[in-house]
This record gives structure tokens, sequence and C-alpha cells, in this order.
């Protein structure tokens, strides 16, 4: 086992504040958790040698001796890997039905004590789990690393590090949300703060993608290993969670879509994905208002505060100011100009890849490790959230759309 580290890592985040740029945390459970730390830190070899389901001989254990917020979101990445690992390590077509009682009650007791539910979700895959390699040095892509990994090789790395420096370059936006300043002057910051106009540094973030993450890879590797079991045909009944239920409990897989940021932007800019809107988009809303269940507690706390907060949105429509306006209707800009490029992304990491896999032209590249079963089709035109990709995608790009303030 490696020694103990003090190296900063992203689980305080979760805590202490929304900033992904916090103090110093575990990247180690403690040593009665040293056999699920041991087996977690070699699960690409060990799914890739179909040998991580018969591990599960190993004992029982409580979560009783986990302590703080900190060694739990540890413990909960740590063991949502581990679930993700042994049911999709065969394919689509080889999911087990049934979680073995030795993984299925620690991770629903850390579950209920972190109030997250017991499957990887975006704060798992993403905010927690992240270190750097030389402490001190800048939160930069050379620099970190994920603390657990899944099949992928340098693919995956580039997923979870890219999706992190997304979160990254919005945290100064998100730091205006959280001043004190008046209305007008938040309105004013935030098109600099999270230079969503001039310079649209998440955008940029974003499509920084295509140069560390092979389609290929993503489509045929690693997507399966964030599908859930809710919404998905290949787990049409949901999972068993050997004793904590004897019926199946139907969850949705990882995605960024319960990432609070986007939430907490399209709420303070009154940009609402609501089942009012119509009733054509009101699943899909419904769908987008689900991800916040699975976002830690002071993050879905954080985008409801903003939500009850007084409309800033109709402070600037009765300013009559038109600057005021044009800053608003920047940021409703940006954050429309980001959907459009992840629409972009999305086709090419899921239409076009499926394509290319249906034609046997999709092979992942070296080093990646080899895709657990045939290429995944049963999610062809699902996110791994369990959404119909693109009727919800558009829709929700469009409803920002229609947020500007019209002259
Ligand atoms: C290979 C790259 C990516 C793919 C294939 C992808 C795919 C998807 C899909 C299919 C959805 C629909 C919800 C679901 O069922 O999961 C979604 C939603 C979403 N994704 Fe991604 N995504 C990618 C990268 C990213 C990155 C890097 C971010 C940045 C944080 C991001 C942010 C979002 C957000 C915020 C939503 C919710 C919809 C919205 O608010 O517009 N995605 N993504």
């Amino acid at each position: 086992m490696q020694p103990r580290s003090t190296e900063p890592c992203g689980a305080q985040r979760l805590t202490a504040s929304l900033s992904p740029l916090s103090t110093p945390t575990e990247t180690e459970l403690p040593a009665p958790y040293g056999l699920w730390m041991e087996i977690a830190s070699s699960l690409p070899q060990l799914i890739a040698s179909r040998q991580l389901r018969s591990l599960w001989q190993m004992p029982q254990l409580s979560a009783g001796d986990l302590s703080g917020r900190e060694e739990l979101h540890l413990a909960h990445l740590v063991l949502s890997f581990l679930t993700m690992g042994y049911l999709w390590q065969e394919g689509e077509e080889g999911a087990v039905k049934v979680l073995p009682r030795n993984l299925a009650v620690p991770f629903w007791e850390v579950s209920q004590r972190l109030g997250l539910p017991p499957i990887l979700s975006h704060a798992d895959f993403v905010l927690a789990n992240w270190k750097r390699k030389t402490p001190g040095r800048p939160l930069e892509i050379e620099n970190l690393d994920p603390i657990i990994s899944l099949p992928g090789g340098e693919s995956l790395r580039g997923f979870i590090l890219v999706t992190l420096l997304v979160e990254k370059a919005a945290v100064p936006g998100i730091k205006v949300l959280r001043s004190r300043k008046p209305a007008g002057a938040r309105v004013r910051a935030l098109p600099r703060c999270c230079h969503l106009s001039a310079q649209p540094l998440t955008v940029y973030d974003l499509i920084s993608l295509l140069d560390y993450v092979d389609p290929a890879v993503f489509y045929s590797v690693i997507r399966i290993f964030l599908s859930g079991w809710r919404d998905n045909p290949a787990m049409p009944h949901g999972l068993v969670y050997q004793g904590v239920s004897e019926e199946p409990l139907a969850y949705s897989g990882g995605s960024a879509a319960q990432s609070s940021v986007l939430h907490a932007f399209d709420e303070l800019l009154g940009i609402r994905h609501s089942a009012e809107s119509s009733e054509s988009n009101a699943p899909l809303a419904a769908f987008l208002h689900r991800m916040r269940d699975y976002m830690p507690p002071p993050h879905r706390a954080f985008v409801e505060e903003i939500q009850r907060a007084p409309s800033l949105r109709q402070h600037v429509l009765s300013s009559g100011n038109g600057k005021l306006c044009a800053a608003f209707n920047q940021c409703v800009s940006a954050l429309t100009d980001f959907r459009t490029h992840h629409i972009a992304i999305v086709t090419k990491y899921i239409t076009t890849a499926a394509a290319k896999a249906k034609a046997g032209r999709g092979e992942p590249a070296d080093g990646a490790g080899p895709p657990p079963g045939k290429p995944p089709s049963l999610l062809e035109a699902k996110g791994t959230g369990g959404s119909h990709i693109f009727r919800f995608l558009k829709s929700v790009r469009d409803t920002t759309r229609e947020g500007m303030i019209s002259a």
C-alpha cells in the first residue's frame, strides 16, 4: 500500500466550498480499508483480466470506522468505482443484477451518511477524484492525476481532468454568485469573471477534450462504466443491493448534468428548464431537475438558494439600463455557446463514434485496455444519465437562448 499522503485533492471542495482550488485533504483511506484502496488502485488491470468479480469473497467491512466528510467522500469515490467496475466488467450484455453485500452494505452506509445516491456520480468521478502531481504547482492538466481510474488509459485521465478544468474555469463566476455585492454589480462582474464573453475559457476547456480523449476509446471502453441502472435498457429492472433491499433499486449513471455549475448559472440568469415551460419539454426538464438529487447536499442547497433569491433578470429588466442588459445578455449568450459546443462534442463522441464502431472502424488506441464485451449499442441514443440525448441537449440549449432580454 502507498503511504498516506497529504497531497491536495478535490474531496474537500465538496464540503468546504464550491471551489476546486481548496486545501490539502486525504487521498488514502485509513488502515482498515486498505484492501478497498488496493483493489481500486488496480481497477483497469483487474477489469482487463476479468478478475474483479472474483475478488468479492473478501470480508464485509462496516463503514463505521470512517470519520469526517473527507474520508467519507473518498470512501464513496472508491466504492463507486469498485461498483461500476464490478457491474460492467463484462460489458452491457454481461451486467450483474445483484451487487454483493460486502460491497452493497458499506456503499449504502457511506451514501446515507453523505446524502448521496449509492452510485458513481459527477461528484465522485470528477470533483473528488483529482490530486496534484507536485504540490504547490498550478492546477493544470500536466500537473494533475485522477486518484482512482477505470479502463481507458490516457483518454480516461483526459476525460476526468478536462471536465475538472471546465469546473475550475467557472470558479470565478461562482465566487461572484456567492458574493454579497448588489445585483447590478454582480451582473457587470460576471462576464469578465467567468471569461464568459470575450474569452470563453470554459468553451476552450470543453473543446480541449479533442486533444486528450480518443472518441473510439470513450465510446467503446469508457462510457459503459458511467452507465446507471435507471432508464437503461441493459438494466431494465435496476440493481439489487444485497443486504440493503430485496427489491431492485434504480439510479441514473454519472453525468456532468449533475454538476452544480450550470444549474447555478441557469438559476441566476432566470433560465428555467421548468416542467411548466411546455408539455413536450416537461420530461426533459424533470430529468435535469432530478440530476440535482445526485449532487452533494451543500451543492444542491447552493443551487436552491440562488433559485430562491430575488430575480436578477427582473432587476435588469426594471433598471432600464442598456449596459446592464448587455452584460446580462453576454452571460446568456456564453451559456448558449457552451451548450452548442457541447452538442458538437456529444455528436463526435457518441453518434460518430457509434457509427464507426458499427462499421468496424472504431478500434480504440493502444494502452486504453480492451473494450468490455462488444461495443455498447443499447445506450446509443441515451446519455449515461439516461436522457434522450439530442432532444434533451437541444431543448436545454434553446431554452437558454430564450433567456436573452430583448432590447
Ligand atoms: C466526451 C465528452 C462528453 C460527452 C459524450 C457528454 C455527453 C453528455 C450527455 C449524453 C448528456 C445528457 C445527459 C445524460 O444523459 O447524461 C450530457 C449532459 C451534460 N453535460 Fe456532457 N458530455 C461530455 C463532456 C462534458 C463536459 C467536459 C462537460 C463540462 C462540465 C459537460 C457538461 C454537461 C452538462 C452541464 C450537461 C447537462 C445539460 C446542460 O446543462 O446543458 N459534458 N453530456
